[in-house]
């Protein structure tokens, strides 16, 4: 809690009903549970439910439960039958938003008013917006020229983190099965929950059985999805470590796969830039869940001669930054998702203050149950840290400096990744020239995190590999094939 007083008011979780124990999805039906793990909440610790630990078995079960579907069902709809099924789930999502915002909150340890404002609505617009598209998919351009409408792999495994795990669902599944492919997903081991209410709404909405099928589970359960030789596609969204382990058991197959991996953004503010608005852009560049986001900024470059005037009005601003309960409506940040991750945390900020950083955190007083980090600045940063090339992943800001734009840019590039970055000025010159310059999937210019269903996401470097949104995020989950006709006089 911020030292500014004022009333904790926790929302009602009764729109949720948790079960004791939950099976697997697979065939559109739910299993028994039956070697299960607990999944807690985060902001306190207690246990919110057991969920299934699906075994190589079952995943096999789920694939073949998808290819039947592929071959007998969805692969052949027209794509405006798939369409209908895509608008759906999408109204589905609208009318239990409430129910999902509060059962995400629960589970990941995310602030009531992102998953309410942020992460539920935009997982229904991804929808939405690739129900739109099930049947333009020849307007696409995907195709090539003289060829046919693209055509769908079949089966494909996705594999889910715990930052966004409704979001990145939806991102997953929405553009799969826009383009015809079926689904075997795998949530984050920390996050099931609301991947198992989404095979609800699969059911609500009557999708065949088989087309999306979800499996619980930890780190094994991804390892089998991906050694399935049933699996045409993977796609996966996570750390770099496991990303590029994936490549390599998929080296020598035929497997077609995307890999959406960390970051570490430069967030860069020139002189010009409007502080205010600058300090606002900060600060949701790196507090926004808790720093626990692929394309954070988590690297402030801040112009040498404005260096004290921006971390001033920061650090003011921190101070009025509320940590608490994430079930209350007024809480700007909750709980980091897991122990594993805060220990994460506290290692690289412990061995950035080693390094010679400087430590500072507004005056806070944080639950004493639960995983949970204050907002952090660490000043005094030098391109070498850790702190400056790791990716933290929690609500943990690095500063570093610099003179020139030409520094600017030889700073932010230097990084093993290229997921983001953002640029505070004024002079559309520079921001132009920067874009230019900036080896990072996106270029943000006087925001940050901004993110609309049409625009393609993804990375430079160690960032991996391949897009998720717009158009572009469509060509991941299509093939094309030529179909050449020699005409003759009709006979
Ligand atoms: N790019 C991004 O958006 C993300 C980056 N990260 C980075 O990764 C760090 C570690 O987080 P962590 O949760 O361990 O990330 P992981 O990469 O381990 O987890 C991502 C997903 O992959 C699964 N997985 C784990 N091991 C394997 C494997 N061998 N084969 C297939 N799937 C696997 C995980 O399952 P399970 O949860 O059961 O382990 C989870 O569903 C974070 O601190 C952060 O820096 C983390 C999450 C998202
Ligand atoms: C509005 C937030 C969208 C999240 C953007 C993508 C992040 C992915 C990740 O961190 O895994």
């Amino acid at each position: 809690m911020s030292k500014f007083e004022y009333a904790p008011a926790p929302e009602s979780r009764a729109v949720v009903t948790l079960k004791k124990s939950y099976g697997l999805y697979i065939d559109g039906a739910f299993t028994r549970p039956k070697d299960t793990f607990e999944t807690i909440n985060p902001a306190d610790e207690t246990v919110l439910a057991e969920v299934s630990q699906a075994s190589p078995k079952d995943v096999d079960k789920a694939v073949a439960a998808a290819r039947r579907a592929f071959d007998e069902v969805w692969g052949r709809l027209s794509g405006a039958e798939r369409g209908k099924y895509l608008f759906r789930i999408a109204r589905i999502l609208q009318e239990r938003a409430r129910e999902f915002a509060v059962l995400e909150t629960l589970d990941n340890g995310k602030p009531i008013k992102e998953t309410r404002d942020v992460d539920v609505p935009i997982a229904a617009a991804h929808f939405f917006y690739h129900a739109g598209w099930a049947d333009k998919l020849e307007f696409a351009g995907l195709a090539p020229t003289g060829g046919v409408a693209p055509r769908p792999h079949g089966v494909v495994g996705q594999i889910i983190p715990w930052n966004f795990p409704l979001l990145m669902l939806a991102w997953k599944i929405a553009p799969a099965l826009a383009t015809g492919n079926t689904v075997v997903l795998k949530p984050a081991e920390t996050t099931p929950l609301t991947a198992l209410l989404f095979a609800e709404v699969c059911e609500q909405a009557d999708l065949p059985p088989g087309v999306v099928n979800i499996v619980t589970g930890d780190g094994r359960t991804g390892e089998a999805l991906v050694e399935h030789p049933g699996v045409d596609k993977i796609a996966f969204t996570g750390s770099t470590e496991v990303g590029k382990a994936i490549a390599r058991r998929i080296a020598g197959t035929a497997k077609k796969a995307t890999l959406e991996l960390g970051g570490k953004a430069a967030n860069i503010v020139f002189d010009d830039a409007p502080i205010d608005q600058a300090v606002e852009g900060i600060v949701n560049g790196i507090f926004f869940n808790q720093g626990q986001v692929c394309c954070a900024g988590s690297r402030l470059l801040v112009q040498e001669s404005v260096h004290d005037a921006v971390i001033g009005r920061l650090k003011r601003r921190l101070e009025t930054l509320r940590v608490g309960d994430p079930m209350d409506k007024n809480s700007d940040l909750g709980a980091i998702n897991s122990r594993a991750q805060l220990d994460r945390i506290t290692t690289l900020v412990d061995a950035g203050v080693a390094e010679g950083a400087e430590r500072w955190s507004p005056d806070c007083t944080l639950p004493a149950r639960g995983f949970w980090f204050p907002p952090t600045v660490l000043t005094g940063v030098s391109q070498t840290h850790r702190v400056a090339t790791e990716e933290i992943f929690g609500p943990v800001l690095s500063v570093l400096t610099f003179r020139t734009p030409q520094e600017a840019v030889a700073k932010a590039n230097n990084t093993s990744y290229g997921l983001s970055a953002g640029v505070w000025t004024e002079k559309g010159s520079r921001i132009l020239w920067m874009a230019d310059q900036l080896r990072a999937g996106v270029v943000w210019a006087n925001t940050f995190n901004r993110f609309d269903p049409t625009s393609p996401f993804g990375g430079y470097k160690e960032s991996g590999y391949g897009r998720e949104g717009g158009r572009h995020g469509l060509e991941a989950y299509v093939t094309t094939s030529t179909s050449a006709v020699t005409t003759g006089a009709p006979r």
